[in-house]
């Protein structure tokens, strides 16, 4: 099979000789680099140095020549003739070693040299653990095998499911995440998959780690048990479990940086600098201020601290365009940052760890590490965005003192060599911790951002698992709070928690002593801080802390007393506005809604309160939130959480606290009913498919009711996959058969553009999108006509039973309406008609005698007369069958002459 022509290629006339004998060229050209690849050494001694020496086909290298590639680097080197020879790969290379094209000119020339078309489904699948990777390895793809004739994808989040799902079936080559392939892989039914050649892992350690352990595993279950497979990465994993969950045949391992000193590119100079936690923030204000004509990338650890930081430093307004990128982002917006970083000269991108891993934005001249990566590994990766290929670069990472030595021994580990250098004080710009704490003064939602990154940062630290390098104890996080413009330190309930769990466990005398001490430890900072002149704002920081959510909550509380005076005074809306613009900026556990307003609709039976009693509970001014100061018992109430269950009584304080918490809440609740929405997010409805436990048990073992599902389950999937399966197969053949009349009609006229017969790479082209579009609508065609001579077979009737009344109706409203829109339906009826009727066309005279004859028998309702009189222009009155005879044989007479092939419904056109 020679590659196909690609449909949206210009094409000329050509002799279906000349293109014989190109397809023959075709032929000798892939059996003589089949021979060339076979001569090939696995380790060549003498490793070749520029793509011309290669196999390789025309088509990718002209490819590799217009994106002027011409030599290869070390790792493409040493990949490429072991992975043409179809070995399985491990491929380790410093950042910016050049492993995109290591592994994507395999997958087109072994595609290649097996003749791979469209028609054959997929054969190299791509996975890469970021979107923007991804985007970047289709467009290296596309330029590189820009002169194929393959098509490929992109699966990535963020499109439409159906989008991508209509064009699968088409592709050969997929670059796609992992989540949205196995998606694709479960519900696409286009997608064939079963006869995949080859598996790309690009950051491979990223794509096994433990992130996405389980989705690699079930997409692993999709393919099938032999394809060969590449792994590439800066840091490679080696480890046998990985490999073996991949079913890796001997692998070669290729590694560019084995011998190396460094494995980190030998441009990169690389530096860190020791700062305390709280004064991070004015370090990389600083730095950014004296390097404004320089592009910085800065990495944070999470989303939270980007958002904040990004808004913050907008408003200090630096001196450069400042950018931001982050997981949490739309698609669209993501990659029109990374678009317009990559064309910038100069700015900051601010970016979490979205970004460390294999994106190329082209002269990077720093990478800021404002927060210590989470090992070595991610350190490399991140740094790695500058230095690339040959160029310079320069990486700095700032350390909490706590952070230094832990963090230091894990580079040494890995070979990194870093340096330490120091801030000059003489260029450290003033802090901006005052002005942070003014715009978040001023600003509630700048402040609730700041929270957030507070709460986030201190996760991220609790979380990591090197607590070598990561001691969340030591670092100042008061201070911290204080550098972001925060009133407070905002409460994490995991730092408390487990000082709550080591008090515990603490022996009486030394919690006594260490509670002593703390209070002590109080008293002394509020007298060592006390600034000598007080402005606005250190006086709104003595307050008590703001931003404690139980503090929060008492304004809730406090608001809903206000509510339920004011709805007393008939004011209502006033105070819900008061509690939902508190709502927008603090998280706080919601009170439960419905028992306040059940509250209400006091009285069942059981207390033995009356109505009257109800309006009085409801007109309560006394708070929900109830003290230990204040011991007497909140007047009984009770609570109707749902129509069938005993309402909740409250009576005891204990049981007023319940209210607080809605997860207490939900035992006394019963069961909820489970909605379910489509695909779209909409229409909810009950889950139809839940039965209660009792029943379920009634029905048997739940093993045995296990595998009576699973069986029919199976045989359930198993038939939808041969319907599936046949359904494609007919799709297929459909448009083989299509494919096969265009070739044969081409074989006749036309001619290839030049000789080449080319086509770019890229389905998505606009021009091929509309092509698909249109055939697509042309293969839907069949089913509408079907339709359509449904309704022909409709219309036939009446022109035999009554034969004028549809044409006169026609005719009739298009005379009425003389619009055009009429007529044109009435030729598209009309031509419906004699399409329909071609396919009965009497061939000869006495057939159409016959059908005279017929026709006159069926004349009992005056039908046939009338419209024949009628459209013979013979007048009114009565046709005897010897007439229409005569006027048939007249007809014909002109029909055969004309058009031997039409039918009765030219011929009625013919008489008009
Ligand atoms: N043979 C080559 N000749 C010239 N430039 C090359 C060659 N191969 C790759 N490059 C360029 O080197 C840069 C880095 O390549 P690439 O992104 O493939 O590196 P990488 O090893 O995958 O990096 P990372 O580990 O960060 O993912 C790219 O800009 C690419 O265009």
């Amino acid at each position: 099979m020679a590659p196909s022509r690609h449909r949206g290629s210009r094409s000329v006339r050509t002799h279906p000789k000349s293109l014989k004998r190109k397809r023959d060229e075709d032929n000798d050209n892939v059996d003589e680099l089949c021979k060339r690849v076979a001569d090939l050494e696995l380790r060549p001694a003498t490793p070749p140095i520029l793509f011309a020496e290669l196999p390789l086909s025309q088509a990718t290298q002209s490819g590799l020549s217009k994106s002027h590639f011409k030599t290869l680097t070390t790792i493409q080197s040493r990949a490429i003739p072991a992975a043409l020879k179809s070995s399985d790969i491990l491929g380790a290379a410093q950042t910016g070693s050049g492993k995109t094209l290591a592994f994507l000119i395999p997958v087109l020339e072994n595609l290649y040299r097996r003749r791979w078309t469209e028609y054959d489904g997929l054969g190299a699948l791509i996975l890469s653990p970021t979107r923007e990777l991804a985007i970047q390895i289709f467009e290296v793809l596309r330029k590189v095998g820009r002169n194929h004739t393959f098509s490929a994808g992109l699966v990535i989040g963020g499109k439409p499911l159906q989008e991508e799902r209509e064009r699968l079936g088409r592709m050969n080559i997929l670059v796609a995440t992992p989540g949205r392939m196995l998606q694709h892989m479960d519900q696409t039914a286009e997608l064939e998959i079963g006869n995949l050649q080859m598996l790309v892992l690009d950051e491979a350690d990223r794509i096994m780690d433990m992130g996405f352990q389980g989705t690699v595993d079930a997409i692993m279950e999709h393919l099938p048990k032999e394809q060969q497979t590449l792994l590439f990465s800066a840091t490679q994993t080696k480890k046998v479990s990985d490999l073996a969950r991949l079913s890796l045949r001997e692998p070669e391992f290729v590694s560019a940086h084995e011998g190396a000193e460094s494995a980190t590119p030998s441009t990169l100079q690389q530096n860190y600098v020791v700062t305390p936690l709280p004064e991070k923030l004015d370090t990389l204000w600083s730095f950014i201020r004296a390097n404004l004509k320089k592009k910085i990338l800065v990495f944070l650890s999470s989303g939270k601290q980007v958002r904040f930081l990004y808004e913050a430093l907008r408003h200090l307004q630096p001196g450069l365009p400042l950018l931001h990128l982050h997981g949490r982002q739309r698609q669209a917006a993501r990659l029109d940052i990374t678009t317009r970083f990559s064309s910038s000269k100069n700015a900051c991108l601010l970016a979490t760890d979205v970004a460390a891993r294999g994106l190329d934005f082209p002269a990077v001249d720093w990478v800021v590490q404002v927060d210590c990566p989470e090992d070595a590994d991610t350190y490399i990766h991140r740094v790695g965005r500058t230095a690339r290929y040959e160029h310079k670069g320069r990486a700095v990472m700032f350390l909490d003192p706590s952070e230094e030595e832990g963090m230091l021994k894990a580079l040494e580990r890995k070979k990194v060599a870093i340096e330490k250098i120091n801030v000059r004080q003489k260029k450290m710009q003033n802090t901006i911790k005052n002005q942070l704490q003014n715009m978040c003064f001023k600003d509630p939602e700048l402040k609730y951002l700041g929270q957030k990154c507070f709460v986030s940062y201190v996760r991220s630290i609790h979380i990591q698992r090197d607590k070598d390098i990561f001691k969340i104890k030591e670092l100042d996080l008061e201070s911290y709070a204080a550098s972001l413009g925060l009133p407070g330190t905002p409460n994490v309930r995991f730092v408390k928690g487990e000082d709550a769990k080591a008090r515990k466990n603490a022996p009486r005398q030394l919690l006594e002593v260490s509670s002593g001490s703390e209070v002590d430890e109080d008293a002394r900072r509020k007298d060592t801080a006390k600034p000598t002149v007080r402005t606005k704002y250190d006086r709104m920081f003595e307050r008590r802390n703001q931003d404690v959510l139980a503090d929060h909550y008492k304004k809730m509380i406090d608001d809903k007393e206000k509510l339920n005076g004011a709805e007393s005074d008939g004011n209502h809306d006033h105070g819900t506005a008061d509690a939902d613009e508190d709502n927008d900026f603090l998280a706080v556990k919601r009170r439960f809604d419905a028992g306040d307003h059940a509250l209400g609709q006091e009285a069942s039976s059981s207390t033995g309160s009356d109505s009257t009693d109800s309006e009085n509970t409801m007109s309560t001014k006394k708070p929900l939130r109830t003290t230990n100061s204040n011991p007497t018992p909140p007047v009984k109430k009770a609570l109707h959480l749902s129509s069938n269950t005993e309402p909740l009584i409250i009576d005891s304080n204990r049981r007023e606290k319940l209210l607080k918490s809605k997860k207490a809440l939900l035992k006394y609740k019963g069961h909820g009913s489970h909605l379910h929405f489509d695909s779209e997010g909409l229409n909810p409805h009950e889950a139809e498919y839940y039965e209660r436990e009792e029943e379920f048990r009634k029905k048997g073992l739940p093993e045995q009711q296990r595998e009576v599902f699973l069986r029919e389950e199976r045989e359930r999937a198993r038939e939808a996959d041969v319907r599936d399966k046949e359904v494609e197969r007919r799709k297929r053949r459909e448009k083989k058969e299509k494919r096969k009349g265009r070739e044969r009609e081409e074989d006749g006229h036309l001619e290839l553009a030049g000789k080449e017969g080319v086509a770019v790479l890229a389905p998505y082209a606009e021009e091929e999108e509309e092509e698909e579009e249109e055939e697509e609508g042309g293969a839907e065609e069949g089913p509408v006509l079907a339709g359509n001579g449904a309704g022909r077979e409709k219309r036939r009737k009446k022109w035999f039973e009554d034969a004028s009344s549809g044409e006169e109706d026609d005719e009739r409203g298009r005379e009425r309406q003389g619009n055009s829109k009429a007529k044109r339906r009435k030729k598209g009826a009309e031509a419906n008609l004699r399409g329909q009727e071609q396919e009965q066309v009497p061939q000869t005279v006495e057939e159409l005698e016959a059908m005279a004859q017929g026709l006159l028998h069926t004349d009992t309702n005056g039908g046939f007369k009338e419209s024949l009189v009628k459209r013979d222009g013979c007048g009114g009155g009565v046709v005897t069958a010897r007439q229409a005879v005569l006027a048939t044989r007249r007809a014909l007479g002109g029909i055969m002459d004309a058009k031997p092939k039409l039918g009765i419904g030219a011929f009625i056109e013919k008489q008009r």
